[in-house]
């Protein structure tokens, strides 16, 4: 960043409130056994959901004294108490230390921050007061339908999920309490919850990851858990995508190999796919306008088109559920509109089930069948049905 733009800091000890950092800490102690940062639950980083995690960097951020900060992304991953807490945080920091924030949406801009830099072409272009920042790209409505199932043999699964009574505790601390759920073949889901209120947990419950379902009441695509289906069998039936997962792709994939490879159920592609899946994936290609561009480099794409990409990877089997996490984490504006177009039309023209989770607003955007919320108490958090308005 040019030396005007935020004055000299060289000689200033500076701490970054990201999560590239918090990811750094959670290294050092899978690698190192380093715990520097504990989170309120007293859990180490690794083992806390986003949004405490997320805080407990805060206040570790604040109690080594910085004499400025650089904040990226604030606001992704928490609910809106934490938001109001981490925003009331910043601003009274701010009396004290410079502070530069990084972000692509402009809701997100801290109420102290005097000056609004946009990038354009490389370039930091100071805004003045009355002008907003230009969206990056322009909002296109998807015109063409989605391809067509690519196979029928998983259309009479039924239920996809169901959870009676499933209690869940870490260490003799309740997560969640007396679940009872279910999820039908075509459903469209949303799952709410205040930060560390289970929502990660009962996802992990769903997708065979989660050691603790052995011991419940849970029956996915038909079968009860603990009467022998793998997780592989399981994980075959979902289609998953998450904003995490954009951090671990480093291959050289084309976009068009990155859909593809959702057949094999890998990130990127290893095997050769057959006419009929070729066939599929320039379907969905043509969906998003990026057909001429499917030899390109899936890394040269914006983040929001990445995210497309994703879930088409996501969607190219046809699976019965397609789970959907925090999928708009670190987006701006206009890219979660359109992403929230596709998930819509998702739901509207197959028959696939979705699970969203998220905290965001534009939950608005999104016309979810049904919401599932959960409520934290001492006793974990219980689960309540909101009928979508
Ligand atoms: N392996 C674990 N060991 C101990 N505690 C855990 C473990 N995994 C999760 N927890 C705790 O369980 C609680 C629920 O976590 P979870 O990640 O499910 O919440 P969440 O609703 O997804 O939160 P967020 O919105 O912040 O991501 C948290 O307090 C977390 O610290």
């Amino acid at each position: 960043m040019q030396e005007h733009l935020i004055g000299n800091y060289s000689n200033l000890k500076g701490a970054l409130f990201s999560e590239i950092t918090v990811e750094k800490f959670i290294q050092e102690e899978i690698r190192h056994g380093r715990y520097d940062v504990v989170a309120s639950t007293k859990n180490s980083l690794e083992k806390s959901s986003q949004g405490e995690r997320k805080k407990a960097l805060l206040n570790h951020l604040i109690s080594q004294n910085p004499e400025y900060l650089v904040v990226d992304n604030v606001f992704g991953s928490l609910d809106t108490a934490a938001q109001i807490e981490i925003e009331e945080t910043l601003t009274q920091l701010s009396c004290k230390i410079p502070i530069i924030q990084i972000t692509n949406r402009k809701t997100d801009i801290l109420p102290f921050i005097d000056d609004v830099y946009q990038l354009r072409d490389g370039k930091p272009v100071l805004l003045n007061s009355t002008e907003t920042p230009k969206t990056l790209s322009q909002f296109k409505k998807f015109v063409e339908t989605l391809p067509k199932a690519y196979r029928n043999d998983w259309e009479t699964i039924a239920p996809l999920v169901k959870f009676n009574n499933v209690t869940i505790a870490y260490n003799d601390r309740p997560i969640v309490k007396d679940i009872c759920w279910e999820i039908k073949p075509g459903d469209f889901w949303q799952l709410v919850g205040p930060n560390g209120s289970g929502k990660s947990t009962l996802l992990t419950l769903i997708s065979g990851d989660n050691p603790k379902a052995f011991n419940q009441d849970i029956t996915l695509f038909g079968v009860k858990k603990g009467t022998g289906e793998s997780v592989w069998e399981i994980k075959k039936k979902i289609g998953y995508f998450s904003s995490e997962m954009l951090r671990g792709i480093t291959r050289l994939d084309s976009v068009g190999n990155m859909i593809a490879s959702g057949f094999f159920d890998t990130i990127g592609l290893y095997r050769v796919p057959s006419n009929e899946q070729i066939k599929i994936v320039q379907h969905w290609l043509r969906v998003f306008g990026m057909y001429k561009i499917r030899k390109q480099s899936f890394l040269s794409l914006s983040r929001g088109y990445q995210r497309l990409v994703l879930i088409a990877r996501a969607m190219v089997k046809h699976p019965p559920l397609l789970i959907l996490d925090e999928p708009t984490n670190g987006l701006d504006d206009c890219d979660v509109a359109i992403l929230s177009e596709l998930i819509n039309k998702i739901a509207n023209e197959t028959d696939t089930a979705i699970l969203y989770v998220s905290h965001r607003k534009e939950d608005k955007l999104l016309t979810p069948d049904f919401i599932y919320e959960l409520t934290p108490n001492n006793e974990g958090s219980t689960g309540s049905i909101v009928v979508a308005s």
